[in-house]
């Protein structure tokens, strides 16, 4: 076979989209181009996945991501291109960063897609430990080679925090934060609408739309009486909303707007741990905190904020609500030091309008 022609392959144009030179690749490379792959991904409820298929020469055919929850798993990802390519993939080898799943949640089991699509061979980084474990197992009894722990720190590193809520078996929690330039969210006298303009709330919307609930304490219940509805740049509603979470001991007056419809919950609780078991229960996998700076700043202190987009304003206040309260910091040793992250579908900075937004994840 010719070096310059794709195996079997009619078309490969997710490999020409990534820059993939047309030669062997060994697995150690083929890996490193999933995980590429992985962080043109999503953060949330889902980890971060990259899958290539390499023909039996190491030539990568198809490579593949995962979009974020409810959209197709990485492996299917490449999977659908080889389908749509028509590529022969007998003789191939999926190299995907994470265990390939075994379970029928949103979409269907990984494992069956790969024993299916007639892969010989799947190298994966790091196991699945999560309610979707068993893919490496169900592969080999279908006869599939498998090999696992290429690169698995790496991989670990790269989903860190989602292992973690995994294992917990709590939410994974994203937090958003909308300041001013000198670091508060709300003026002395309490206002706060608002402070970033309509391009940054927009993406605060996109970002209600893909989490299954949307929190706030009960202090930002009273004082904004907040909808907490996922809305378009028009303010139509999204097709998708999420349960919407009011946290604390106060009540939530009847006439309050976000028990508007039939998806609102009170948790009547302080402690973060607890209100996450319950939203668990309740099925949710990824929350997203929207405030206030109290209930924003009980999650840091514990721990518990898995990845932050801080929005930041070009206005200046002098005074009012800081954005983070106390954290029990004294010196700067202990610091919380979090690590700009950069991802395809949530870029590490950006300008939005006229305010700037920065994606960060902890690296304490
Ligand atoms: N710019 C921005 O991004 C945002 C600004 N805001 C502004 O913030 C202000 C409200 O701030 P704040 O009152 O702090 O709002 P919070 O939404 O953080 O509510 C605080 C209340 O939540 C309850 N609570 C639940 N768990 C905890 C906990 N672990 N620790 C402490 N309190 C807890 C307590 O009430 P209870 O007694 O009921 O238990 C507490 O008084 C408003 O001015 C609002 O406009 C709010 C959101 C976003
Ligand atoms: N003030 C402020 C934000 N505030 C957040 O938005 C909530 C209001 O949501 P809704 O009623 O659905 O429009 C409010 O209670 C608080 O949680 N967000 C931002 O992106 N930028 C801002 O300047």
């Amino acid at each position: 076979m010719s070096p310059s022609t794709p195996a079997r392959c009619k078309g490969n144009s997710n490999v020409h989209t990534m820059n993939i030179p047309w030669e062997p690749h060994t697995p150690e490379e083929a890996m490193q181009l999933a995980f590429k792959a992985a962080r043109k991904g999503i953060r949330g409820g889902n980890p971060l996945v990259g899958a290539v298929i390499t023909n039996e020469e190491g030539y990568v055919v198809h490579v593949g991501y995962h979009r974020g929850a409810g959209t197709a798993h990485a492996e299917a990802d490449a999977i659908a291109q080889a389908e749509l390519a028509d590529t022969d993939l007998s003789d191939t080898t999926m190299y995907v960063t994470l265990e390939p799943c075994n379970h029928f949640g949103r979409t269907g089991p990984c494992s069956h897609a790969i024993a299916e699509s007639g892969i010989t061979k799947v190298v994966y980084a790091h196991p699945d430990m999560s309610d979707a474990e068993g893919g490496a197992q169900y592969l080999r009894e279908q006869g599939v080679l498998v090999e696992e722990g290429l690169f698995k720190n790496e991989s670990f590193l790269l989903n860190e925090r989602w292992f973690r809520a995994s294992a917990a078996k709590r939410p994974f929690v994203t937090a958003k934060v909308a300041s001013t330039l000198d670091g508060y969210i709300a003026a002395e006298d309490g206002t706060s609408q608002w402070i970033t303009g309509a391009e940054a709330r927009s993406l605060g919307h996109k970002i209600r739309e893909r989490s299954d609930a949307i929190m706030v304490g009960t202090g930002t219940v009273l004082a904004d009486n907040p909808s907490l509805s996922a809305r378009d740049e028009a303010g139509n509603l999204y097709e998708r909303q999420p349960l919407r979470v009011a946290l604390g001991m106060r009540d939530v007056p009847d006439e309050a707007m976000i028990r508007s419809g039939d998806n609102f919950v009170h948790l009547r609780t302080r402690d973060p741990h607890e209100g996450l078991e319950q939203l668990y229960a309740l099925g949710v996998r990824q929350l997203m905190i929207e405030g206030g700076p109290a209930v924003v700043s009980a999650f840091l202190k514990a721990d518990l904020v898995d990845e932050l987009f801080w929005y930041q304003a070009p206005i200046l206040l002098g005074s009012g609500s800081t954005a983070v309260q106390d954290l029990g910091i004294t010196t700067l040793a202990d610091a919380h030091r979090w690590a700009i992250d950069d991802l395809g579908m949530t870029p590490g900075t950006q300008i939005v309008g006229s305010d700037f937004r920065v994606h960060l994840i902890p690296n304490h």
